[in-house]
């Protein structure tokens, strides 16, 4: 392996000045090169010096992919009259970019030019200030790229070269920043916590809408839906994102993780649930919904386990999950598969049932296109859609903002994976909000549900107690 000190390849930047010049418009280069293990949570902190507010970080379950993002380069922002059409705006104007943008090629998935970011739950609840920067969809080419990939630790670094641009200045610039961000090759600590205070913003009520749902689904206008609620959280000093992801790294295997910053925002997590993946024409979903707790040690966990793969609430508000997204696959894709019966799917203080889907994307399926047709799944929003989104946006006194909504990355080929963000907060200074849901179904009791939803705040609760 080889340790590039330099940023080399100066050739790449000159043509692109070159075509820039020709063209007479802006053209996106992007060089990647090999790297040794740089540590990713200590790049995504050290780039708070020069990249604060600029930062995005995703981590699949498996910790086989991971990207930090930091600096922005291009920003996709979609808001006002094109919330509609965002997955499709974003995927229009990413083709425009990559159509002539200049690259190196051969590193594998999630290298090169990449869009990193996500989409607000739903753009036609009214917005609130706290969501503040993060729009319908806001997707970033970030300057500087940290990529670990199955074949290997990357930099990528995507820049945007005008007509008349100044390459001995630019060129000067990001030799400096790339020094900067070399020395955070090691794991070193993170700022610590803060404490806080927490208040639950409105627990009555919240199960009041509970009974009001179940009463919805009696008269049959709605089968299942998926009420949130939110933890306000007070820190003595501001709270930290890059130790809270260190934490929810340490301490939630099996998860997504995610931050993403906007401005003085970081909306961070650790989700068990992937929305899409696409690898080639290969397309994966899993459904997971029902839930139940963990037992204190392996006999009464077992039995738990035992318990929810047996029971019928939690069975029915799985199945809406599965029946929706097998739908959406075979509409989308071909040879699609789906298990019959759904299995385990342990977290720390949670247990799911969980139900993978896999098929192959037809000609004209993009990932963008599966986000939208699949977002979102009954697992966040209900069944039947429609329905069940006016209920939530009606009766949900909360601004869900990004929570529950999808939230990964996309390369110029094509590929790439968005989770929903649940089990996460929205980091603000001194404020942060928590979220967690449940899928309330016709026999759904507002305590339990109440239950439900404290394990699932469980996650960050611990993360930013540390
Ligand atoms: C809505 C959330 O989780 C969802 C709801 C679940 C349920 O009600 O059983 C389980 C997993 C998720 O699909 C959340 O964590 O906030
Ligand atoms: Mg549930």
């Amino acid at each position: 392996m080889t340790v590039v000190k330099q940023l080399a390849n100066w050739e790449q930047l000159t043509q692109g000045a070159y075509q820039a010049k020709h063209m007479g418009q802006s053209i996106l280069v992007s060089h990647t090169q090999r790297i040794d293990s740089w540590d990713p949570l200590s790049f995504f902190a050290k780039a708070g010096t020069l990249f604060q507010g600029k930062r995005s970080f995703w981590s699949d379950a498996s910790q086989g992919m991971v990207l930090v993002g930091v600096g922005e380069t291009l920003v996709f922002d979609e808001k006002g009259s094109a919330k509609e059409h965002r997955f499709a705006a974003v995927e229009r104007k990413w083709q425009e970019w990559v159509a002539h943008a200049i690259m190196t090629e051969g590193h594998g998935p999630g290298t090169g030019p990449v869009i990193i970011g996500g989409f607000s739950f739903d753009p036609n609840k009214k917005r609130t200030d706290l969501w503040k920067g993060y729009q319908e969809a806001s997707l970033i080419v970030p300057r500087w790229l940290l990529t670990i990939n199955e074949s290997g630790h990357w930099l990528t670094v995507n820049i945007v070269l005008e007509p008349d641009e100044d390459l001995t200045q630019l060129k000067e610039q990001l030799n400096y920043e790339r020094q900067l961000l070399e020395e955070a090759v090691e794991r070193n600590s993170f700022s610590k916590g803060t404490p806080f205070v927490t208040e639950e913003v409105a627990p009555d009520a919240w199960k009041q809408s509970i009974v009001l749902a179940t009463r919805e689904i009696q008269k049959g206008t709605l089968k299942k839906v998926v009420l949130a609620r939110e933890l306000r959280l007070t820190g003595e000093r501001n709270f930290s994102p890059e130790g809270t992801l260190a934490s929810l790294h340490a301490n939630q295997p099996d998860s997504y993780l995610f931050a993403i910053e906007r401005g003085d925002g970081c909306f961070v997590g650790a989700s068990p649930e992937r929305l899409v993946k696409r690898e080639g024409r290969k397309l994966l979903s899993n459904c997971i919904a029902g839930s139940i707790g963990r037992g204190v040690g392996i006999a009464e966990d077992i039995a738990l386990g035992e318990e929810l793969l047996q029971d019928q609430k939690n069975r029915e508000e799985h199945d809406f999950v599965v029946q929706m997204i097998r739908e959406a696959f075979c509409q989308e894709s071909e040879d699609v598969d789906v298990p019959e019966e759904p299995i385990l799917h342990k977290l720390r203080y949670i247990q799911h049932l969980f139900t993978p889907v896999t098929g192959w994307a037809r000609e004209g399926t993009s990932l963008l296109s599966m986000v939208h047709r699949l977002h979102p799944t009954p697992a966040l929003g209900g069944w039947p859609w429609s329905e069940s989104l006016s209920w939530i946006r009606e009766q949900e006194v909360l601004d869900r903002g990004w929570y529950a909504a999808p939230i990964g990355w996309m390369d110029a080929k094509g590929d790439g994976e968005f989770c929903v963000a649940i089990r996460s907060g929205l980091l603000r200074g001194k404020q942060a909000s928590l979220f967690a849901g449940c899928g309330v179904v016709e026999e759904s009791d507002p305590e339990k549900e109440y239950e439900e939803t404290r394990w699932k705040f469980r996650p960050m609760l611990s993360a930013l107690d540390h």
